[in-house]
C-alpha cells in the first residue's frame, strides 16, 4: 500500500476515535468497512484533480480558454480518467470500472497529437512510467457495462465540462457500487469555496461518504485528520429554502424549476452551478434542494453523473430520488434507465419538493 494511503487511513482512525469515545467499539468495527477503498479513492480523486488544474493553468497561460478550444479539456478528461483507473487497477486489479470516456479518439495516426499530450500528462501525475499503450488500456478499463451483482467503480473524470472551461465549478467524481447500491462516494471540487460564506476565499473541497458512516468534507489535498462532518440544512419551511440547478437549460428545465419554486413559495433566485458540486452544496447545507428536471424525455442519466453525489447527500442526512419520488437505481447498467430526472433535498423539505415536482410535471410523468 502506498505510504500516503496508509497515513490517510491512520489519520482517519485517529480523527474518528476522537469524535465519540463512547462509540469506540462501534467505530473500530466500522472504520474497517471499505477503509482501503476510501483511502485509495481519495488519493485517485486528488491526483486527477491536480491533472485538471494543471491543464486549466496551461489553458490560461496559453490564452486558449477564450478561444473555446475544446481539445485541452479533452486532454484533461482522458488524463484524469487514465490516472484514476491506473490507481484503481494497482490496488484493486479485479474491480471493473464504468467510466465516461474511452480511448477511441486517441488511437491511430489521427489521435497521435492528443495521445502524446495525454501520455505526458499522465506520466507527470503517477508514480510509475506508463507507455502509450498502458495509458490507453487504463482509459479503456472504464468500459464495463455495470449491473446488479458484484462490485464495480464508476468514474466521471471531469463532471461539468463547461464549468471547467469557464474556470467555474467542475468535479472529479468516483463511487463504488456493490450489488447495485452505492457504498462509497468521493467528489473532488477544485473550485468550490472552502467556506461558502466566503465565495472569494480559499477554494478546493473534497467530499466523501461511506455507507452508514456519514459524510465528511476537507480541503482538497489536505490530510484526512482535518475532515469535518457534513449535514444538510435544518430548514423546515419550503418558503425559506434555496435551490440549485444546472447552468444549461438543456440539462435541466429552468422553466419547470421556476414553476416548482413558485408552488413552494421560494423567493430566492436559484443557484446555477455545473457538476456534482450541486450535491455537495445540498450535503453541506449551502442549498436545500437540487432539481434536475428532464428536458428531453428520452435522455437516460448516466450513473457516473450521480453515484458519488447520491451517497454524499444521503449520508449527510438528505434524501435523493427521481422526479417521481423513486430511489435512483444504480443496478441497471451504465445509465439510470429506470429513472427520470433527480431531486435531492434536505429531509425537512424533501416531501414538499417532490409534491411540487409531481404537480408541475404531471403531464410529462403520465406520458413517460
Ligand atoms: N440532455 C441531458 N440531460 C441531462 N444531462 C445531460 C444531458 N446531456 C448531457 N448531460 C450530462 O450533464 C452533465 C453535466 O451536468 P450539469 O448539471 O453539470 O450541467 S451544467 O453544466 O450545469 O449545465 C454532463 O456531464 P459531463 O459530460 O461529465 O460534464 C453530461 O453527462
Ligand atoms: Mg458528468
Ligand atoms: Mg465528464
Ligand atoms: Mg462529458
Amino acid at each position: 500500500m502506498a505510504p500516503g494511503i496508509a497515513a490517510c487511513m491512520r489519520a482517519r482512525r485517529s480523527y474518528r476515535a476522537g469524535t465519540a469515545l463512547t462509540a469506540a467499539m462501534a467505530h473500530s468495527v466500522r472504520v474497517a468497512h471499505l477503509a482501503k477503498e476510501r483511502a485509495v479513492a481519495i488519493e485517485a480523486v486528488e491526483r486527477a484533480s491536480r491533472v485538471c488544474t494543471a491543464v486549466f493553468q496551461r489553458l490560461v497561460t496559453e490564452e486558449t480558454l477564450t478561444k473555446k478550444d475544446k481539445s485541452p479539456v479533452t486532454v484533461a478528461d482522458f488524463g484524469a480518467q487514465a490516472v484514476v483507473n491506473a490507481i484503481l487497477e494497482r490496488h484493486f486489479p479485479d474491480d471493473p470500472i464504468v467510466g465516461e470516456e474511452d480511448s477511441k479518439d486517441l488511437r491511430g495516426e489521427d489521435g497521435r497529437a492528443l495521445r502524446d499530450k495525454v501520455v505526458d500528462l499522465v506520466n507527470a501525475a503517477v508514480d510509475q512510467t506508463m507507455s502509450a499503450d498502458e495509458v490507453l488500456g487504463a482509459i479503456d478499463r472504464g468500459q464495463y457495462a455495470g449491473g446488479a451483482t458484484g462490485r464495480h467503480w464508476t468514474l466521471d473524470p471531469i463532471d461539468g465540462t463547461k464549468g471547467f472551461l469557464r474556470g467555474e465549478q467542475f468535479a472529479v467524481c468516483l463511487a463504488l457500487i456493490v450489488d447495485g447500491k452505492v457504498r462509497l462516494g468521493v467528489v473532488g471540487c477544485p473550485n468550490l469555496p472552502v467556506d461558502a460564506s466566503q465565495p472569494l476565499g480559499d477554494r478546493g473541497v473534497l467530499a466523501v461518504a461511506v455507507e452508514g458512516e456519514g459524510a465528511f468534507q476537507r480541503r482538497l489535498h489536505a490530510p484526512s485528520d482535518l475532515e469535518t462532518p457534513m449535514r444538510v440544512s435544518a430548514v423546515a419551511d419550503p418558503r425559506d429554502a434555496s435551490f440549485c440547478e444546472s447552468v444549461e437549460s438543456g440539462h435541466s428545465s429552468h422553466g419547470d424549476s421556476a414553476k416548482i419554486a413558485g408552488l413552494l413559495g421560494i423567493h430566492r433566485e436559484s443557484a446555477r452551478m455545473d457538476s456534482q458540486c450541486k450535491y455537495v452544496a445540498v450535503a453541506r447545507g449551502n442549498a436545500d434542494i437540487y432539481l434536475r428536471l428532464p428536458v428531453d424525455g428520452s435522455y437516460e442519466e448516466k450513473i457516473w453523473d450521480h453515484a458519488a453525489g447520491n451517497i454524499i447527500v444521503h449520508e449527510a442526512g438528505g434524501r435523493v430520488s427521481d422526479v417521481s419520488g423513486a430511489a435512483l437505481d444504480f443496478s441497471a447498467g451504465r445509465t439510470l434507465k429506470h429513472n427520470k430526472g433527480v431531486v435531492a433535498a434536505s429531509g425537512g423539505v424533501f416531501d414538499a419538493a417532490i409534491a411540487a415536482v409531481k404537480q408541475t410535471l404531471a403531464d410529462k410523468l403520465q406520458t413517460a
